[in-house]
């Protein structure tokens, strides 16, 4: 038998202690009305303090937020970034990333932000699609709110991109991620009413422009000014900083503040000492997030590039089209003109695929037109020009094709950029000639890009020769494209830089007419001439020493004389000169260069090969010729660079030849044979030798005094025939200007209207507040007053607990402030609310979660049974 102890005092407490504990568990009304005493207590301690807090200003609040920030600033470690929200960003920052669906930086995103959080100049360079845009645009609006600025303080940051659709783009996703801010946005670019921007571009606090619009506010809108500029940001910077952009870019920076910070990107960042110092950054931080990359091009890009005959490429292009009709596709071409045709000819082909095209000669509207259109297009082949080759996102691109070998490796990876962004996957295709092809590898294995060989079955080929022949029979217009489209390639190549891979020289021309569909290869005056030069300049020291002696026997040597003293008094030069900055700013200049046709030739032959715009063109290289890249053969010989030699020379020579000619016409008594017609009123007119129409008077008098040529003489009558030639030539072409410019006008007049109705349509602007809704049209006279706007955004979050909770309400609020055409006055949202409230019954607000809701309803049900 076991022996029984009497339990102590203490443990029947502790017993009767753990009986009631136990008993309390089970009882779930007790348990609960315990829970939420404590709920309702830490409730209403919580909401005191708020309270308390929200008793506070907001600036004020946001100044403690804002501070809180700047404090963390210094503790940023881009390598335990994993989210957005792990950066000391605004609330309202991180909202539009997470609205927009940026939840996880990307590479340059995570080691940019935090360096210019911290206020640092940046230079970033990453890979084509690895989200440079947001690594620029989050510091930007961070940067902004940050000093709190309102409509009031003007311009705060300033992006620069190289093409106006690059531009568009970047102002697309600013407003997208910068919504919930209320800062101002604009795009300013060509092509749109100056004056409709200039009434607003002094209460835009972001300005995304290019180059050339910018400038011309700077010099044009008296209310523009950017002494508060805080930001400078140039996209593509490498671009914006090259030959193209340089005095507009010279000139935008000699008019910003020193005191800025300024951020540079692009895929292939400018190194340049030179152009760092231009912009004069202050201990610049070089990020290069792909430095030690094995490839420079995106992994997920498959590229590969195909050798092919100058002659079979349109043909290539043409197989390679038909063989893709459900992909999309991006073709870029080196010129204007060629895109112009191509399209023409190709939409005639019909591929069995939408066919685009986008280049710096289209219209404003039409260029966002075909953008747009491209984007939404599931599957679509766009012939382009290098417009495209930088910064555009179009969504799920199949395949780059490079018809035409890009300038340089840089152009290359820029092009096949277009595909393969951001994870996914692309393809890109490098048509090279054969001359080319040597040239261009190796540049590109020196820029790390890996491209394979294909061959082409030529079998395959599907040959469109005949086909085009046939539509350019039937068609002038056409037949003028492929003309300017012959020679406009030419050109390019002509002018590019590196000779190596380009040399003109060695283009088959005949066939690669024919491959265009012209039985007959235009001349192209800027060819002959430069071989012809190339000619003189190995002649001319020898000419000089020979010229003196009278009795020249040679007759080549006196052609080549003559030649020569005609070109002495028409330099030879070739201007690449865009047509003005808007064409600077979409494309190369030498991509953009027109056409430079034997104009004579087409004249005399009565044919008006070239359309208006190039024909007018070609008249100013008659004149007045510029180099853009000097000496692009090495022609420039030495008389050039002696002027006094130039000038003997060529006295030497027109004396020789003239003197020469005239001997022989006196010593064989020869006469020109005249043409003579007659008008419609009979009269009789003398077409050739054509007479004399100068007002110089022709003293026969004195011609019968002295035997022989009055030499003397002469030459005056010549020169004063000259003059007189050349003021009625001066007199055409200022006609053919006039009548350009009319017409060009009318066309800007139509396209404003045009504008006008579609941005009525479509209720869209150019400057808008970033958090205000898109769909409402924006109206300048209804622009809140900032004070107004911050005291109406106080009292919503007075009525709102949860700050989150109130982006969309303040959203709707700032809609209705805005809303010009609206009757009513806006209704404060707590104040509806409260209406709200008491019209309807609502079931009743226990405070507590669903779970406990039905807990609680549980419990009241079993209690009542
Ligand atoms: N953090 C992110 N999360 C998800 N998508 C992103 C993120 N950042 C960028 N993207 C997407 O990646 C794509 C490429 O971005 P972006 O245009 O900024 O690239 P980029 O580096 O500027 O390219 P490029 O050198 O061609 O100009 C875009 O479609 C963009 O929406």
């Amino acid at each position: 038998m076991s022996a029984v102890t009497k339990p102590s005092k203490a443990d029947t407490f502790r017993n009767k202690k753990k009986g009631f504990k136990a008993a309390d568990k089970q009882d779930p009304v007790k348990n609960f009305e315990k829970w939420k005493k404590r709920y309702d207590h830490t409730k209403n301690k919580l909401k005191t303090a708020r309270n308390q807090k929200k008793k506070k200003p907001e600036w004020q609040v946001e100044r403690e937020t804002i501070s809180k920030l700047i404090q963390r600033y210094s503790e940023i470690n881009p390598n335990e970034v994993l989210k957005f929200s792990d950066f000391p960003l605004s609330k309202k920052t991180v909202t539009g990333l997470l609205e927009g669906q940026y939840r996880t930086p990307t590479e340059i995103q995570k080691q940019t932000i935090g360096l210019a959080l911290q206020g640092k100049d940046i230079l970033g360079a990453a890979k084509t699609g690895s989200g440079k845009t947001l690594a620029f645009l989050v510091p930007i609006l961070e940067c902004l709110f940050r000093q709190q600025w309102t409509a009031d303080d003007g311009l705060g940051a300033l992006i620069i991109s190289p093409t106006r659709e690059l531009a568009y783009q970047t102002y697309e996703v600013l407003r997208k991620v910068g919504k919930n801010h209320e800062f101002s946005a604009g795009l300013i670019i060509g092509g749109k009413d100056l004056k409709h921007e200039a009434d607003r571009i002094h209460r835009t606090n972001i300005i995304i422009c290019t180059p050339g619009r910018l400038l011309q506010h700077m010099d044009e809108t008296m209310t523009f000014h950017s002494l508060n500029l805080q930001m400078l940001v140039l996209d593509e910077a490498d671009r914006i900083l090259d030959m193209g952009f340089a005095d507009a870019m010279n000139a935008i920076i000699e008019n910003l503040p020193k005191t800025r910070q300024t951020l540079l990107f692009s895929a292939t960042q400018t190194k340049s000492v030179k152009d760092l110092a231009r912009l004069s950054l202050k201990d610049p931080s070089y990020v290069w997030v792909h430095e030690k990359a094995k490839f420079s091009t995106p992994a997920t890009l498959e590229q590969s590039y195909v050798v092919c005959d100058l002659s079979q490429k349109v043909n290539m292009l043409f197989s390679f089209v038909k063989n893709h009709t459900n992909k999309k596709i991006i073709v870029f071409f080196a010129s204007c003109k060629e895109v112009q045709y191509l399209f023409r000819a190709f939409c005639r082909l019909r591929p069995g695929i939408s066919v685009l095209a986008l280049h710096g000669k289209q219209l404003q509207l039409k260029r966002m037109e075909v953008y747009n259109d491209f984007v939404r297009k599931k599957a679509a082949v766009l012939f382009a020009t290098d417009i495209a080759a930088r910064g555009l996102d179009f969504p799920a691109v199949n395949w780059v094709l490079q018809f035409d070998c890009p300038e340089d490796a840089s152009t290359y990876i820029h092009r096949v950029g277009r595909t393969a962004r951001y994870k996914e996957g692309g393809e890109a295709l490098l048509i090279l000639t054969p001359s080319e092809e040597q040239g261009m590898l190796k540049q590109l294995e020196e820029r790390k890009v890996p491209v394979s060989n294909i061959k082409v079955n030529p079998d395959k080929l599907i040959n469109v020769q005949q086909k085009l022949e046939a539509f350019l029979a039937q068609e002038q217009e056409l037949k003028e494209r492929a003309q300017r489209c012959f020679v406009s390639y030419l050109r390019s190549v002509y002018l590019m830089k590196n000779k190596e891979v380009f040399d003109v020289f060695k283009l088959p021309l005949p066939e690669y007419a024919q491959s265009l569909g012209l039985a007959v290869a235009p001349r192209v005056r800027f060819i002959q001439k430069a071989i012809q030069q190339n000619d003189l300049s190995s002649v001319n020291h020898k000419v000089t020493s020979e010229a003196s002696t009278e009795d020249t026997e040679s007759s080549t040597e006196e052609e080549l004389e003559n030649f020569k003293a005609v070109l002495r008094q028409q330099p030879l030069t070739v201007e690449s000169k865009s047509e003005d900055e808007e064409v600077k700013e979409e494309s190369h200049a030498k991509n953009e260069g027109e056409c430079s046709w034997d104009l004579k030739a087409t004249q005399t032959a009565g044919l008006n090969i070239i359309g208006e715009e190039d024909e007018e063109d070609d008249l100013k290289d008659l004149d007045l010729l510029t180099v853009k890249r000097k000496d692009v053969f090495g022609v420039e010989t030495a008389v050039e660079k002696k002027p006094e030699d130039k000038a003997t020379v060529k006295k030497k020579i027109e004396k020789a030849t003239k003197f020469k000619a005239a001997k022989k016409i006196l010593k064989r008594n020869f006469k020109v044979n005249t043409k003579l017609v007659f008008t419609e009123e009979g009269e009789m007119v003398q077409q050739w030798p054509p007479t004399q129409k100068s007002v110089v008077k022709d003293d026969d008098d004195d011609d019968d005094a002295t035997p022989g040529i009055n030499m003397e003489k002469a030459r005056e009558r010549l020169i004063e025939e000259d003059k007189f030639d050349k003021e009625e030539y001066r007199r055409k072409v200022k006609e053919k200007h006039r009548e350009k410019r009319l017409k060009e006008r009318a066309a800007k007049r139509e396209a404003k209207q045009q504008q006008k109705k579609d941005e009525d349509e479509e209720g869209e602007e150019d400057i808008v507040y970033l958090n205000y809704d898109s769909e409402n049209e924006f109206d300048p006279d209804t622009l809140p007053d900032p004070d107004e706007l911050k005291n109406s955004d106080q009292e919503h979050e007075d009525n709102n607990e949860d700050t989150m909770r109130s982006v969309p309400f303040k959203k709707e609020a700032c809609k209705r402030n805005y809303t010009s055409d609206s009757d009513e006055e806006p209704i404060p949202q707590g104040k509806k609310k409260k209406n709200f409230d008491d019209t309807l019954s609502k079931p009743l607000d226990t405070g507590l979660s669903l779970a406990e809701d039905e807990e609680l309803a549980l419990h009241l049900l079993s209690s009542r049974t």
